[in-house]
């Protein structure tokens, strides 16, 4: 009976500091802010997953700072919903929604192949969109389903738009990737976990992936003017834990010590932006400034490796 007083007696007063200090512990949580005033005037961004979350909240930022920003999304009606939001922030918003599947490639190719006839240049894309440690279901093209939209939907994006970032260049690629990077490994004998899944291990797979996609890619485009950074956005109350049951108690519970969208996308947005950033290349951030990689993120053979094998699954050469 005691013991259960003590009990009761410790979450309270546990409550209670938290009630008391929340704004301090709030104010910590929300991690660096980007203090650029870049203006993007005339230039245009393309954002995936850009109807939620930090990708929504990127593109808010972006159009703010005068850029027409392209919202990349799978559901359009949740997108223009997004739009009308961001419009009713700042109603002289160049924001437009357009349909993109990353785990369809015939949608990538669909989305892409319209774009290149709407606009002429591309200044920033962020390849922002993720899910996360949903149970094994396979994209359109039989990819599992978070390296195929995390990972290979971005790859193929990227491939079919670098032609336009190099023509519009000095330009930037964002590839949104996770401290998750650390406690995941490419598994290259079962790289689309046909013999076995762990939806947690896969998502650290498809976060690492993105980490070493930013990196050979800046490698390739050294002396282009295209740089290439990833970014970590801290841990951020989202959609992302929808899945998990076990995740989405654990960001009920520690909610005060998550950021909010806003602040997850300030990194996102200094990657972009940074006037600081103009020809840093390769690196990886997080709270806007340069943050550290698990040393197999840095392994160049690994890189080149999931390069090699991200092109055959895809059926794609890259000779620009
Ligand atoms: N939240 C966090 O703590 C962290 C997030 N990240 C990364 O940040 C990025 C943004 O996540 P966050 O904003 O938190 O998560 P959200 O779940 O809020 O947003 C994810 C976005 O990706 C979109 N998306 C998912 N699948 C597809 C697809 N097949 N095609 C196109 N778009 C798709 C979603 O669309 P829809 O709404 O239709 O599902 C949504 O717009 C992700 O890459 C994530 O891995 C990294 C570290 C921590
Ligand atoms: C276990 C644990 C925590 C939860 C960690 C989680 C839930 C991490 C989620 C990471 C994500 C979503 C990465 C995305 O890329 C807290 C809250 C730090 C508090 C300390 C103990």
């Amino acid at each position: 009976m005691m013991e259960l007083v003590l009990i009761v007696a410790g979450l309270v007063v546990v409550a209670l500091f938290m009630v008391l200090f929340a704004p301090h512990i709030r104010k910590y949580s929300a991690g660096g802010t980007c203090m650029s005033m870049a203006r993007l005037d005339g230039k245009t961004v393309l954002i995936t997953g850009a109807n939620t979350g930090i990708g929504k909240e990127t593109a808010l930022d972006l159009a703010i700072r005068g850029a027409r920003v392209i919202m990349a999304c799978r559901d359009v009606e949740k997108g223009e919903e997004a739009a009308a939001s961001i419009r009713r922030i700042y109603y002289e918003a160049n924001v437009e929604v357009r349909e993109l599947d990353l785990a369809d490639t015939s949608s990538i190719r669909a989305f892409v192949h319209r774009l290149l006839r709407e606009v002429n240049h591309l200044h920033v894309l962020i390849n922002n969109a993720g899910v996360m440690m949903c149970p094994y279901v396979k994209t359109n093209d039989g990819f599992e389903m978070q390296l195929g939209v995390n990972h290979l939907g971005h790859f193929l994006l990227t491939y079919l738009l670098i032609g336009l970032l190099k023509r519009s260049a000095p330009a930037r690629i964002v590839v949104v990737s996770s401290l998750a990077h650390n406690v995941g490994w490419i598994r290259f004998h079962d790289l689309l976990s046909q013999g076995s899944y762990n939806s947690g291990l896969a998502y650290c797979q498809s976060k690492l992936a993105n980490l070493l996609f930013a990196r050979e890619l800046a490698r390739r485009l050294k002396g282009s003017s295209v740089t290439v950074n990833s970014v970590h956005p801290g841990l951020v109350r989202s959609d992302l834990v929808r899945h998990s049951t076990i995740m989405s108690l654990l960001f009920s519970l520690f909610s005060l010590f998550l950021k909010s969208p806003r602040d997850g996308a300030q990194t996102s947005i200094y990657c972009a932006v940074a006037e600081e950033l103009h020809s840093l290349t390769g690196k990886h951030f997080s709270d806007c400034a340069p943050a550290s990689v698990a040393p197999h993120g840095r392994n160049e053979e690994t890189a080149r490796k999931l390069w090699d094998a991200s092109s055959e699954l895809l059926g794609i050469v890259w000779d620009h």
